[in-house]
């Protein structure tokens, strides 16, 4: 059979009594961006864990590259090239924003004179060349996910997961920070999952959208389409729930 880059078949995850995603088949195109849409609490960060293997699912299946992953451990599904950044974004504070690229790029066992190298390309593909000596504690939010982006390039990846990409982000920021989101895509061929609250963002990046409400997806199409859809537009206008 032929399978999507990434396919989610039907995956449920449950915590104890709380089921988090019910069924969910989520089908992600090579070379397209993806959304995840939903309110609060609707299973976008647990779909993103089981993807990247934080959490295994309760039944379903999970496919990369038409390779059954659902039971690979994280850092196999790293090696084979799926990374994902974080909401709330955890860079060394202490240490410069060269070293914490290096430091993702030790990880990999690469020497000291190339992570230097290495480092350097993903921090100028990032846009951070002014700030590389400084400690990563002084970088705004726009920076520190930029910061981000480069430790995931560290890893070679052909897939990246964005949590809230433009969240905490100040708005003159985020044209720059979605600028290298876009070249990730074009310019490294790299397949983008993001989540992300903010339409307009959304619409700017993003080609397919899945709209996830109470662990299941409710809408699916095109950006366009999703940000269209009556539920879809009675959450984000209302903060109502599609089920009530
Ligand atoms: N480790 C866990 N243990 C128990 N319940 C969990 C766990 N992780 C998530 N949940 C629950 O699963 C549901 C989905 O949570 P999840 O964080 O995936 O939603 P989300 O769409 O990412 O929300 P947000 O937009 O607030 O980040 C919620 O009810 C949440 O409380």
């Amino acid at each position: 059979m032929q399978r999507n880059f990434l396919e989610t078949d039907r995956v449920t995850v449950a915590f104890g009594g709380i089921v988090a995603l019910k069924d969910v088949s989520l089908s992600v195109v090579q070379g397209k961006t993806t959304a995840i849409l939903g309110p609060n609490g609707a299973g976008k960060t647990t779909l993103f864990n089981a993807v990247a293997g934080a959490v295994r699912p309760t039944s379903g299946k999970v496919y990369f590259q038409g390779a059954d992953i659902t039971n690979a451990s994280p850092s196999r599904r790293c090696h084979a090239g799926i990374a994902r950044t974080f909401q709330i974004t955890q860079p060394f504070g202490g240490l410069s924003v060269r070293e914490n690229v290096m430091v993702a790029l030790a990880a990999r066992g690469v020497t000291m004179k190339e992570a230097r190298a290495e480092a350097s390309t993903y921090i100028d593909f990032v846009g951070l060349n002014a700030k590389a000596e400084d400690p990563a504690r002084i970088l705004s939010t726009g920076q520190r996910k930029r910061l981000e982006l480069a430790r995931a390039l560290s890893t070679h990846p052909k897939l990246l997961l964005l949590d809230e990409v433009t969240g905490g982000v100040d708005r003159p920021s985020i044209p720059e920070l979605l600028d290298v989101i876009r070249r990730l895509r074009e310019e490294r061929g790299i397949t983008i999952v993001v989540v992300e609250h903010n339409m307009e963002v959304l619409l700017g990046l993003a080609d397919n959208a899945f709209f996830l409400n109470r662990g299941e997806v409710v809408v699916t199409g095109s950006v366009e389409e999703v940000a269209d859809h009556e539920a879809v537009r009675r959450i984000y206008l209302g903060d109502a729930d599609v089920a009530a």
